[in-house]
């Protein structure tokens, strides 16, 4: 990963748009990171196509599969950002650290469940009807 320099404070920079685009460009950098090094990422990444494809063809309200999506990817993004710095600090077996990354897992697992379950309710019935199985 390329070393970037944090942007200048927005009360000191005479250009403040050029800092907002640096830091869109320190969160593209973090987004390129984890594609890279988290199949985990990818894998909800392409599961998201999928809900949203669906739900744009089943006609199902696009506000909560957009909510579930961003709750699902941004918290896989701070759950790879805390396995960097675990990674950093501890680069040796350490039980804290363990906890720390199982802890974060544990939350990205709760949550990627519940999204599935409430994306089972929302998608199946209008499914099931458009499929005339019903
Ligand atoms: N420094 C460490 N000390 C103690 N246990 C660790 C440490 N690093 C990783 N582990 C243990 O190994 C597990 C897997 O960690 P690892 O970093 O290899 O994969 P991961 O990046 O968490 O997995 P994934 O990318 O598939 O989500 C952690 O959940 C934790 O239980």
């Amino acid at each position: 990963m390329p070393v970037l320099f944090p942007p200048p404070k927005p009360g000191t920079d005479p250009l403040p748009l050029r800092g907002l685009k640096a830091s869109f460009s320190y969160a593209w950098a973090g987004l390129r990171f984890a594609w890279q090094s988290q199949r985990n990422f990818r894998l909800e990444v392409y599961i998201a196509a999928l809900a949203l494809g669906l739900a744009l063809w089943l006609e199902v309200d696009l506000i909560p599969v957009l909510l579930l999506v961003a709750l699902v990817l941004g918290l896989e993004l701070l759950n790879t950002a805390l396995e960097a710095l675990v990674d950093l600090v501890s680069p040796h077996y350490h039980p804290l650290a363990k906890a720390a990354k199982d802890v974060a897992a544990a939350g990205v697992l709760l949550v990627s469940g519940i999204a599935a379950l409430i994306g089972i309710m929302l998608f199946l019935p209008p499914l099931v009807a458009r499929l005339g199985l019903w």
